[in-house]
């Protein structure tokens, strides 16, 4: 029998349920640095240190589309000396059983798990798991539908020893899980892989594994092809809100062209300078509550 959680019992099933409850954090403290392929380009290029108005200026935008969408956000607060808390997905994974607290491997982000403990404990939210081998971000675990999930392990994020650890829990419960490895220069699986609706993925074939594609396709998923370049401009990092709707960022244009004609309604609010940071819609939110 699945473990009952008392409080608010937030509960995730899949990645294209209607949502209901998210949480996000906003970008007082936000800021460049370099822990990813992606960021260490932004930097690269000399690119200007974003304002904090800017920055609080498209975390509002997309808080908008998520409430528009029907979901209720909820805000932890910012600290001081964690800059990329605003990438929520990646410190708590909400499965069918309740929050797993994750084990982050940049030391830069290590201390998230502290707050994010504190809220989750005032929300009288208890954790099912919590990793305590090797490595595992957010941003690597798609939890696609019920009873089936993927988990992305480069080693230079989420490793091996911590994917089989979230695998082997969820098998217990009779999950089929595939543990997915791929380079580390993609970040996180979300880089390359989204769910858009129930059985439509974005996902770059450029990068993944065939492999991979096949055991989608054998899933009954097809996907819109997201070339290498929209890719790590966080293309494929999109949430969806369910009931045909879906956030992905201003600036994926061509994929929102492409969404819309799958007949979804895009919400797509500007996010470039997170995007620019390593980080989309998926990373910047972390499901709470869906319908499944
Ligand atoms: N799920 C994600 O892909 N999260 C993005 C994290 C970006 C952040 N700048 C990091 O390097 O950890």
């Amino acid at each position: 029998m699945p473990e009952s959680a008392p409080g608010p019992a937030w509960r995730v099933s899949s990645e294209t349920a209607p949502l209901r409850e998210v949480l996000l954090c906003p970008p007082d403290h936000y800021r460049w640095i370099p822990t990813n392929s992606i960021v260490r380009r932004t930097l690269a290029e000399g690119r200007q240190a974003p304002a904090t108005h800017h920055l609080k200026a498209q975390h509002a935008e997309l808080v908008h589309a998520i409430e528009q969408g029907g979901a209720r956000v909820h805000l932890i607060a910012p600290e001081p000396h964690l800059p990329y808390m605003a990438y929520t997905r990646d410190s708590v994974v909400v499965t069918h059983n309740g929050p797993v607290l994750c084990q982050l491997e940049r030391p830069q982000r290590r201390g998230e798990y502290a707050p994010l403990t504190d809220w989750h404990e005032a929300h009288e939210s208890r954790f099912w798991r919590k990793s305590s081998t090797g490595t595992l971000e957010g941003g690597d675990i798609h939890v696609i539908r019920p009873g089936l999930a993927a988990i992305g392990a480069s080693g230079g994020r989420t490793d091996e020893t911590g994917a089989e650890q979230l695998a082997g829990w969820l098998r217990e419960e009779g999950w089929e899980v595939r543990v997915e490895p791929f380079d580390e220069h993609f970040l996180h699986l979300d880089v390359l892989f989204g769910m858009a609706a129930d059985n439509l993925a974005v996902a770059c074939e450029d990068a993944l594994d065939p492999a991979f594609l096949d055991w989608l396709r054998a899933k009954g998923i097809r996907w819109i092809d997201v070339p290498y370049r929209a890719a790590m401009n966080l293309g494929c990092n999109i949430l969806a809100l369910g009931n045909g709707r879906v956030v992905s960022a201003r600036e994926s244009t061509d994929l929102n062209a492409a969404l819309r004609a799958e007949g979804l309604e895009v919400l797509d609010p500007a996010l470039s300078l997170f995007t620019a940071g390593g980080g989309g819609p998926h990373c910047l939110t972390c499901p709470l509550r869906r319908d499944i």
